[in-house]
């Protein structure tokens, strides 16, 4: 699937600005951005809800939407598992995701056995008599999963589907969505605005910001390497901070941070003012390094999550096995950073 130059306005808001994307098949990717950022609205476009203004969606060699033509979303063939998870509520389980191949006259017995296949998929054997109404959230969630598995959908999009979940149903979903991409090959598009999930599910990271796409890349690309501050700073924990790029020797810049020498991973050749991607991995306690005073230690499970403050008034992140007081000096020594460009 590829989308090329789509753009769509609501009145005075421009929602997509001249994205272009590809989606290769079999990939699971993650829309990730800011509440506000388009996400949905290319989610909708895709599912054929909405038409570009400009722009158009294929599908392999065939178009389903540009501005002059509209293939109705049910022509699309795509599936669909959304926070509201769109189940006939009145319906069993079994008639929720048979409901697909019905509508494609196949014999009782086949789809018995196919719907009881793809309940077991989803770990919900032995369901296909119940209630839906009588199911939890992330119950309904797998029924809306076996439905899109059983139509056989090559492409699966799912909207913020763990949004109303709990933590630890969360956890279990994540790796039923994992076992469904493996199991299925579809073409998955997956929108969240959770970093967490994007990180752990999805083999490619688009990262939009009002409208456009900022960057698109690998889990560990979009972590350790991004093209754009608003990306740096919208996924993971860290800070940027104001440093000079001294030089460039070995392929890694030579940049001072207030008066520290240190080596960053860089993307070009430029020297002067830069800004740095400090992550709190790359920073620890030391004799010597950056000088720092203690703003806040706050225990976030196994680690102090330490906020100091630079002689700049910039502050950093740092993870420290220990509480430190407010106020402290300390010092702090970086193994690795990021030249953000631009
Ligand atoms: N039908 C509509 N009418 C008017 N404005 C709309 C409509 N749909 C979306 N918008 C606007 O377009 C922009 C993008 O909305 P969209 O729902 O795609 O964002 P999102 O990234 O999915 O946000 P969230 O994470 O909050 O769901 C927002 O400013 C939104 O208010």
């Amino acid at each position: 699937m590829s989308i090329r130059e789509i753009s769509r306005r609501f009145g005075a808001i421009q929602a997509l600005d001249g994205i272009s994307l590809d989606f290769p098949a079999g990939s699971f990717t993650a829309l990730l951005g800011p509440s506000g950022c388009g996400k949905s609205t290319l989610l909708r476009l895709i599912a054929g809800f909405e038409a570009p203004d400009a722009g158009s969606i294929r599908f392999g060699s065939k178009t389903v939407a540009d501005p002059l033509r509209q293939v109705p979303p049910e022509k699309r063939g795509v599936g669909m598992v959304f926070q509201s998870y769109a189940l006939w509520p009145h319906m069993d389980v079994a008639g929720n995701v048979s409901y697909p191949l019905k509508t494609r006259g196949l014999d009782r017995a086949s789809i018995e056995a196919r719907v009881g296949e793809v309940l077991a998929m989803v770990g919900l054997e032995g369901f296909g008599s119940r209630r839906v109404d009588e199911l939890s959230g992330g119950q309904r969630q797998r029924v809306a999963l076996a439905r899109c598995i059983v139509a056989d959908s090559g492409i699966i999009l799912f909207d913020e589907p763990l949004a109303n979940l709990d933590i630890h149903l969360r956890a279990t979903m994540l790796d039923a969505f994992r076992h469904i991409h493996r199991a299925t090959g579809a073409t998955i598009v997956y929108v969240t605005h959770d970093q967490g999930e994007a990180l752990a599910l999805a083999d490619r990271i688009a990262v939009l910001d009002r409208g456009r796409l900022l960057q698109v890349g690998s889990p560990t690309e979009i972590y350790r390497a991004p093209v754009h501050v608003n990306v740096a700073g919208f996924v993971g924990r860290g800070a940027i901070v104001s440093a000079q790029v001294l030089g460039h020797r070995d392929g890694m810049a030579e940049v001072e941070v207030t008066g520290l020498r240190i080596a960053a991973r860089t993307a070009d050749t430029k020297s002067g003012p830069a800004r740095i991607l400090l992550r709190p991995e790359a920073l620890a306690l030391s004799h010597a390094g950056l000088r720092a005073v203690v703003k806040s230690s706050t225990y976030r499970g196994p680690v102090h999550e330490l906020r100091l403050s630079l002689e700049t008034g910039e502050e950093i992140l740092l993870d420290d096995p220990q509480a430190r007081g407010i106020g402290e000096h300390v010092h702090v020594a970086i193994s690795d950073a990021w030249v953000v460009p631009g």
